[in-house]
């Protein structure tokens, strides 16, 4: 283990100083986008207006005769999109994959100074995220990046669910980690082929009726309800990448049809922690924007809260509820969320009142 006290000299003579805290400007949702389809691109500066992370991935969905063009496009959007304040983002290819060396490699030489963040997928233990750290360290001495360039993990195999923590702690790098349910249920041999969200074989039942000679009585209807069998991995993840100072994001929802269901999915997240998803299409877009901003009246409540008890100490009565200093800080987190949203956007600004 490196000591601490190294932990925040550069991996690379000229590399720039890793960061201390990670930052955390409107994270909402990072939306996906093919940078080798030129329709895409070209809707880019629209999108960009809406979402808060715009993402070129590289890697599972790009065919693989168009890799090289995917990275290409990434360089373009880079150089010659105004992006406005809207954070760029990538997906590289695995590091198992043969492109993997050349999307570092072009990306971090051509726009690296535009980059914010690099999303590294089916990382399986802090190993990968050790090599992808010295890795940037020396591209960015090499390019002569002004501001380090943060690592964000997918979690989607059994062996990264399993070194969760380590893979939290490994690099300054580390900015948060996305939730990827389709690899994930590959990789544990899950029998499900949606992306994310629940199952109707995934339930639980209540305890069946008996009849007069203790017998099962099959026809009375028992109740089952569907469980959620993500609930473990996000909280695990919520829980490494919160003691680490990082920020956890649900991933993808495969059903865009279904916009139902992908709220209730990315709200799920959301209460559990999660700052943002992945938004795939457009219209998950504004999903993500109305779940991961706090509801109105929850944010109007908590700044009555924190306006009646200044220094949040003792136990108080609001509204018919008990306050004291731990439901201060529930309160705190909802309003410091809401007022970071609301520099952003003048609408949540009028609608929470600040
Ligand atoms: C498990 C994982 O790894 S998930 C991450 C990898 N997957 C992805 O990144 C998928 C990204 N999304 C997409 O490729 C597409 O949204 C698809 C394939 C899911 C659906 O695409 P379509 O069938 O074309 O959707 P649809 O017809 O509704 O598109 C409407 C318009 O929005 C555009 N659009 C669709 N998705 C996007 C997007 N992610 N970003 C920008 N524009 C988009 C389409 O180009 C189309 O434009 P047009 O009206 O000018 O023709
Ligand atoms: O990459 C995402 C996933 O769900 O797999
Ligand atoms: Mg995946």
């Amino acid at each position: 283990m490196r000591s601490p006290r190294d932990f925040l000299k550069p991996l690379c003579v000229g590399a720039p100083d890793p960061i201390t805290e990670v930052p955390f400007p409107p994270s909402r949702m990072i939306h996906f986008f093919d940078a080798s389809n030129e329709k895409m691109r070209a809707k880019l500066p629209d999108i960009a207006a809406k979402a808060d992370i715009v993402l070129g991935n590289l890697e599972d969905a790009v065919p693989v005769d168009r890799k090289v063009a995917a990275r290409e496009g990434l360089v373009t959007v880079g150089k010659e999109i105004d992006l406005g304040g809207t954070q760029l983002w990538t997906r590289i290819n695995a590091l198992d994959s043969p492109w993997c060396i050349d999307d570092l490699t072009t990306l971090v030489g051509e726009i690296g100074d535009k980059l914010d963040v690099i999303m590294v997928p089916k990382v399986e233990g802090p190993w990968d995220i050790h090599y992808i750290d010295r890795l940037l360290a020396q591209l960015e001495a090499k390019a002569g990046v002004k501001k380090p360039i943060l690592v964000h993990a997918i979690l989607e195999t059994a062996q990264g669910v399993a070194h969760v923590d380590e893979i939290a702690a490994a690099s300054p790098r580390m900015q948060g980690m996305s939730f990827g349910p389709a690899d994930l249920a590959a990789s544990r041999r899950m029998k499900t082929t949606r992306v994310g969200g629940g199952h109707p074989g995934y339930l639980s039942m209540s305890d069946p009726t008996l009849d007069a000679d203790g017998q099962i009585d099959a026809s009375v209807a028992r109740v089952t309800a569907q469980q959620d069998p993500w609930h473990y991995s996000i909280a695990r993840m919520v829980d490494a990448c919160t003691t680490n100072g990082c920020l956890p994001f649900y991933g993808p929802f495969g059903d865009i049809k279904d916009v139902a269901a992908c709220e209730a999915q990315f709200r799920a997240a959301f209460l559990l922690g999660c700052v943002g998803a992945w938004s795939l299409h457009p219209v998950q877009i504004d999903i993500a924007k109305k779940v991961f901003s706090p509801p109105v009246d929850e944010v109007l409540f908590a700044k009555k809260v924190l306006e009646a008890i200044p220094d949040g100490k003792g136990v108080h009565m609001i509204d018919g509820k008990m306050q004291d200093d731990a439901t201060w800080k529930q309160c705190k987190v909802m309003v410091d969320l809401a007022t970071m949203l609301s520099e952003k956007d003048p609408e949540l600004k009028a609608a929470y009142g600040f």
